[in-house]
């Protein structure tokens, strides 16, 4: 240091040495010394500097200021401010001024380069943040905590202030469970002692997820820490201990295990836990160090040494397994993990590797669809998928069943060809649809053979994988729709029967009344008639006869006052397990109305028989479908009787005997019975008990086991087993044998019996009808016939009636018989004979109707014109064996059995009846009589 002037001799002393740029200005601003540090920044020699105005140096100072300054500065105020001063160079300069007073004429004005500080500074913060290199420090003694902008941006913390535990809250949230854990003890550790760690952790966030490092270091004195500074950054290739490619892999590799989505762990013989990843401590709701803690074997149900042993043996020896494991969570809750589980060996350790999934949802998922699949398959309903553009998506396995298309066909399907009304899908339904609402309607699908089945629509919305569907639903409603209108036709039949007609329950209360009924009674008594005790309706009934089954008569009086005698019949009724008591009152003093509607009946026949004879009278196109039930023609009211019991009985288990002459239509009637029953869609078997030989009754019944008797080489089925949940129609029960009238008795009594030959008791459900032309209260008189078995049978008798005393449908069962005939010939006949009609009316018809309609049947065959002559000769009577026409083999066949019934006197079978005579076979003969119509009138005369 060197001056010109040295007014102070401490000035030397104090600059001596000193780099800090130093000058003692007097009062007048004139430089009196300074040093080369002052030189340095002036870039001029010291020499030149003493002497001039420190005014004049600063830049941006004036004398008057300097002035102003130096008083303040007398005030003992220390100065400082930043200004510019302007170098040899003519370079401004940046500096911060201090000045101070030394003594009461001189200042000491100290300066600092403002350039290189700040230059420093920035050149810090630049190189933090290209870096990504985050600062942090904590100064335990105080208490604060500074966090650079850079560690804030890369852990994601926000601007301002914030404390510990907001931090501590914060990092917890974006960091996996397992470091946090780590990055905790690490602080701990170096809390305790001073020392330094340096861990990695992942920090997730909605933009990124990032991999960072995490570097602290600790200082105290003896006694404690004082402060933990370090620096986050980001990871980079060049970080870490291992800084070569090995490494980074490594790196890579443990990043994408910890953060997989699959549940990955580490196990030891010993079931340990070496490693679990994010996704298995979050599944299982245990922390990592938790889950080491428990060890596998408490998170496996059902898991002892023994069976981990196994497993190991079998992993040792497969290296690679798939196992299903039911895992506990922390919570008690299970899941199911389907995982692979590996072998893995490093040096003397072995690890399974278990990498699974979560598999309790896709099971549930399975199983749903699994059970959707199944009912889906076995709905009763036919089930059709359609997309909004009308094509068929697929369909139920029920459709194809029913309608008989093939899968192939359905796949070019449109909805129109699905089912009739094409527009049952528009795009109003389609809007109704998509609102969650579900449609209902009925219409008909068609079927692949070109029919169509009535049924009820039911039809939802639902989106799938992007595309609108609708399921249609449909049920088959044919059978519903038959079944009403039976129930209609029954119960019309009821209504118009001229017979009261009542249903009682086993407490004599009223189920159900006729309309023939309630026209008798008061209005009032009506309205109230269903549940009420039968006496208070018809207080003159005796109950004892009701439940004997006997007949009763009892006067009823009218609404109008007028007194009626009724005669009531009654029978007990079974079904569903309920008893029942029907009973039908006739009115006895109605004669003379019956004989008006048997007059009106007659008057309608003539009608039908003067158009009839109105020369040759047009076929109709259509039967009357009125009196059509079930091919049964008939035009005679007495006949409607007939068919209202029928109705009656059709829908009640009820056993029902038909009687009546041979040809009558008693089979006919008994198909009705079945037909009109809830058994329609189960068999009817038949059996003839008359042309069965008698040694395989039995066994046509009952059937038999394999080697029941020579012959039987199979096991067969009989007919009871056979009519299973159907019908039986026992034909011509006279016939039966005694032996078997016994077991056919335990039949009905107990719904079972044994095969021929067998052990095994079948137990059937059988509605049983039986049929025959035999007078069977005779036969039972004469002990031919089981009495109880009779009244098993009898519990409702229909009696058929004859022919000649219907007359009124023979011109219609002609008509029917001729358009049946001329169809099956592939004859065209327009016309029948009037004159002929007339003649055959007058005939008895002991064959009854199968007769006439042999007679027709004959007559088509014969007829060459479109005009039926009948051909009546052969079979009447009035025609005798000598005359000009031929007699039919039929007919001769029947005249000779007659006059040898004649010589008997109407005994047929035995060492003294009419088989002897006619070297016949007794069965055969009493068949032959049968299927000949010989009446008992014709021979005992
Ligand atoms: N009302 C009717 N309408 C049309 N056809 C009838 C009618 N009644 C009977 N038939 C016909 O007459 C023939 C004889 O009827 P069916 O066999 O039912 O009589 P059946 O009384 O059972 O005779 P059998 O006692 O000899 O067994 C059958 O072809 C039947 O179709």
């Amino acid at each position: 240091m060197s001056s010109s002037i040295s007014p102070l001799p401490l000035f030397e002393a104090m600059f001596a040495g000193l780099s800090l740029p130093a000058m003692i200005v007097a009062e007048n601003s004139k430089v009196v010394a300074t040093n080369e540090g002052a030189a340095a920044l002036f870039v001029m020699p010291v020499e030149e500097l003493i002497g001039q105005r420190w005014a004049g140096l600063d830049a941006n100072s004036t004398l008057i200021r300097w002035k102003g300054y130096w008083r303040r500065m007398g005030e003992g105020e220390k100065l400082t401010y930043v200004t510019d001063i302007e170098t040899s160079r003519q370079y401004m300069r940046p500096i911060t001024v201090e000045a101070r007073r030394v003594t009461g004429d001189y200042a000491l004005i100290t300066l600092a380069d403002r350039i290189e500080p700040d230059i420093t500074d920035n050149e810090i913060v630049m190189l933090a943040k290209e870096l990504r290199v985050g600062r942090w420090s904590y100064n335990r003694v105080d208490g604060h905590l500074e966090i650079s902008s850079v560690c804030r941006e890369l852990i994601g913390i926000p601007d301002g202030p914030v404390s510990k535990l907001e931090i501590g809250q914060l990092i917890s949230a974006k960091m996996a469970e397992t470091d946090f854990v780590k990055m905790a003890n690490a602080a701990t550790k170096l809390l305790a002692a001073p020392g330094e760690a340096s861990l990695d952790f992942v920090i997730e966030s909605t933009e990124r997820t990032s991999l960072l490092n995490f570097v602290c270091h600790s200082i105290g004195n003896e006694l404690h820490v004082t402060h933990l500074y370090g620096i986050v950054r980001r990871r980079t290739r060049s970080d870490g201990p291992g800084s070569d490619e090995l490494d980074k892999y490594a790196q890579l590799a443990a990043f994408s295990v910890d953060q997989a989505d699959d549940i990955i762990l580490w196990t030891q013989p010993d079931d340990s836990v070496v490693y679990a990843n994010i996704a298995a401590s979050r599944q299982l709701g245990y922390g990592h160090l938790e889950l080491q803690e428990v060890g596998f074997s408490a998170l496996v149900a059902e898991r002892d040494q023994a069976s981990t042993d196994d497993s190991w043996r079998e992993l040792r020896q497969h290296k690679n397994l798939r196992r299903e494991y039911y895992l506990r969570a922390k919570d008690g809750s299970v899941c199911c993990v389907e995982a692979s589980v590996n072998y893995v060996r490093l040096g003397e350790e072995e690890f399974a590797c278990i990498i699974g999934h979560d598999a309790t949802s896709d099971k549930l998922a399975a199983e749903r669809n699994r059970l959707m699949e199944f009912s889906l398959e076995r709905a009763d309903g036919f089930i059709v998928w359609v997309r909004n553009n009308g094509d068929v998506h697929s369909v139920n396995n029920n459709y194809l069943e029913h309608t008989g298309f093939t899968p192939r066909q359905v796949e070019d399907m449109q909805i129109g060809q699905v089912c009739l009304d094409a527009n049952v899908l528009d795009e109003s339904t389609w809007d109704q649809l998509r609102t969650g609402q579900s449609v209902a309607m009925e219409t008909k699908i068609h079927t692949a053979s070109g029919g169509q089945v009535p049924v009820r629509a039911k039809m939802n919305y639902f989106h799938h994988d992007g595309e609108e569907l609708c399921c249609l639903y449909f049920t088959d409603i044919s059978t519903e729709r038959d079944r009403e209108q039976q129930l209609h036709l029954a119960q019309t039949a009821l209504n118009k029967t001229a017979e009261c007609v009542l249903w009682l329950d086993d407490t004599y209360r009223i189920k159900y009344a006729n309309e023939t009924l309630r026209q008798f009674l008061p209005s009032e008594m009506n309205r109230y008639l269903i549940g009420r005790d039968v006496l208070s309706i018809l207080p003159g009934l005796d109950r004892s006869k009701i439940e004997a089954g006997e007949k009763q008569e009892f006067s009823l009086t009218d609404k109008a006052g007028d007194v009626h005698q009724m005669q009531l019949g009654s029978s007990l009724l079974n079904h569903n397990e309920n008893r029942y008591y029907v009973l039908s009152a006739k009115d006895l003093t109605a004669g003379q109305q019956e004989r008006d509607e048997l007059e009106s009946a007659f008057t309608e026949v003539e009608v039908m028989r003067d158009r009839l004879r109105d020369e040759n009278v047009s076929l109709r196109e259509d039967n009357d479908t009125k009196y059509n039930v079930n091919n049964i023609i008939t035009v005679s009211r007495k006949y409607q009787k007939i068919l209202t019991q029928v109705g009656q009985v059709a829908d009640v288990d009820t056993t029902v005997l038909i009687t009546g002459e041979t040809g009558t239509g008693k089979e006919l009637l008994a198909r009705a019975v079945h037909q009109l029953s809830a058994r329609e869609d189960f068999p009817l078997i038949k059996v003839n008990c008359a042309a069965l030989p008698e040694s395989l009754i039995e066994s046509e019944l009952f059937g038999h086991e394999k080697g029941a008797f020579t012959g039987a080489i199979n096991r067969k089925k009989g007919r009871f087993e056979m009519a299973d949940r159907g019908t039986i129609f026992l034909d011509e029960i006279g016939e039966l044998p005694l032996d078997l009238q016994a077991k056919l008795l335990r039949v009905l009594q107990e719904d079972e019996f044994e095969r021929l030959g067998g052990e095994t008791t079948i137990k059937v459900d059988v509605r049983m009808i039986a049929a025959t032309n035999r007078d069977l209260e005779d036969m039972v008189r004469k002990g031919k016939f089981r009495e109880d078995l009779y009244y098993r049978l009898n519990v409702f008798p229909i009696h058929n009636l004859p022919l000649r005393d219907r007359p009124e449908d023979i011109p219609v069962l002609i008509e029917y018989f001729t358009k049946k005939y001329a169809k099956r010939q592939g004859k065209k006949i327009s016309k029948i004979s009037s004159a002929d009609i007339k003649r055959i009316s007058t005939y008895p018809f002991p064959g009854n109707i199968r007769e006439l309609e042999n007679i027709i049947e004959r007559s088509v065959v014969l007829c060459q014109s479109d005009t039926l002559s009948i051909d009546f000769v052969r079979s009447s009577q009035s025609v005798t064996a000598g005359g000009e026409a031929f007699l039919s083999f039929e007919e001769m066949q029947r005249r000779h059995i007659l006059d040898a019934l004649r010589m008997t006197r109407g005994r047929m079978t035995g060492p003294t009846g009419a088989g002897i005579l006619l070297e016949m076979n007794d069965r055969t003969l009493v068949s032959k009589i049968r299927k000949l119509g010989i009446e008992k009138h014709e021979y005992l005369l």
